[in-house]
């Protein structure tokens, strides 16, 4: 990758439900390390964008290139281990699953030891498991869901299992996150850390991050740069100051107000 190429770089990207163009002619570029907020009234196509970018639906037209590599066509999981990692609007957690489980599940996906040494239960297994444990551990400190490891997802408050998402997220090693609503039925303070929380972890990790936010505060104070969707096209892009003052965006958003 040289300089100049964008961690993500998506061209004229669309996709049609029957007679719905959903998505139409939308060009977002990445550049590694930004942090980059995608928002849009109700059915603007920001949830359609991310399950494009991972797989779940395949594009009728456009590009999307991960650091310059065609990603059209690929499966989710495939996608996962190129450099994609996505939390949900609604939280899909394993909900009986343990806390700590919900993220050695990620790391599954990318172990090194293969399923043979699993069910050989050869000494790299065992060796691997223990890793994976060590990192999954290392991770839950990092969102203060360490000591509630052993409890059952389902049972987490539910600013716990959105955190809970995002570190299992993480555990597949992203280079892109990208994040859908996160702060969704989060309370002021809440989001205020989650706000924290989201720019930690993109310094920590090296991460470029893409967040679709129905929480303008939120949008607008942490992201750096910001795209706007409205019925499935792109209508604004730019710095937080320039969104809030657009009057396609204030349009788009019937007055609903761009605090
Ligand atoms: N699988 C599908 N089949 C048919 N139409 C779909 C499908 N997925 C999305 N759509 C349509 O595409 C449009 C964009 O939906 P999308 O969920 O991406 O919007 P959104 O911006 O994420 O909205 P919200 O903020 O309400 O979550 C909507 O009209 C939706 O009904």
């Amino acid at each position: 990758m040289t300089a100049k190429t964008p961690l993500l770089n998506v061209q004229n990207l669309g996709i049609k439900f029957g007679g719905l163009k959903a998505l139409s002619s939308v060009t977002i570029e990445l550049n590694k390390g930004e942090l980059v907020g995608l928002i849009g009234p109700n059915g603007a196509g920001k949830t359609t964008f991310f399950n494009l970018l991972t797989g779940v639906y395949v594009p009728t037209e456009g590009s999307l290139m991960l650091e310059g590599q065609k990603l059209n066509g690929l499966v989710p999981y495939k996608i996962t281990r190129k450099g994609i990692s996505r939390t949900f609007q609604n939280i899909r957690l394993f909900s009986d699953l343990s806390v700590l489980d919900n993220v050695k599940v990620a790391y599954h996906s990318l172990a090194k030891h293969s399923i043979a040494s699993s069910i050989l239960r050869l000494p790299s297994h065992f060796s691997g498991e223990r890793e994976m444990e060590e990192k999954a551990i290392e991770f839950l400190k990092i969102f203060k869901l360490d000591k509630v490891k052993h409890e059952k997802a389902k049972n987490l408050p539910y600013g716990q299992q959105r955190r809970l998402e995002i570190a299992r997220a993480l555990a597949a090693n992203p280079k892109l996150l990208l994040l859908d609503e996160p702060a969704a039925g989060m309370n002021p303070q809440e989001t205020e850390e989650l706000m924290n929380l989201i720019a930690f972890i993109r310094a920590k990790f090296d991460l470029t991050v893409l967040l679709i936010e129905h929480d303008m505060p939120l949008v607008m104070g942490v992201c750096e740069r910001i795209y706007v969707l409205d019925h499935g096209q792109l209508i604004a892009q730019g710095v937080p100051e320039e969104i809030r003052n657009n009057p396609k965006v204030i349009e788009a958003y019937l007055g609903e107000e761009v605090s």
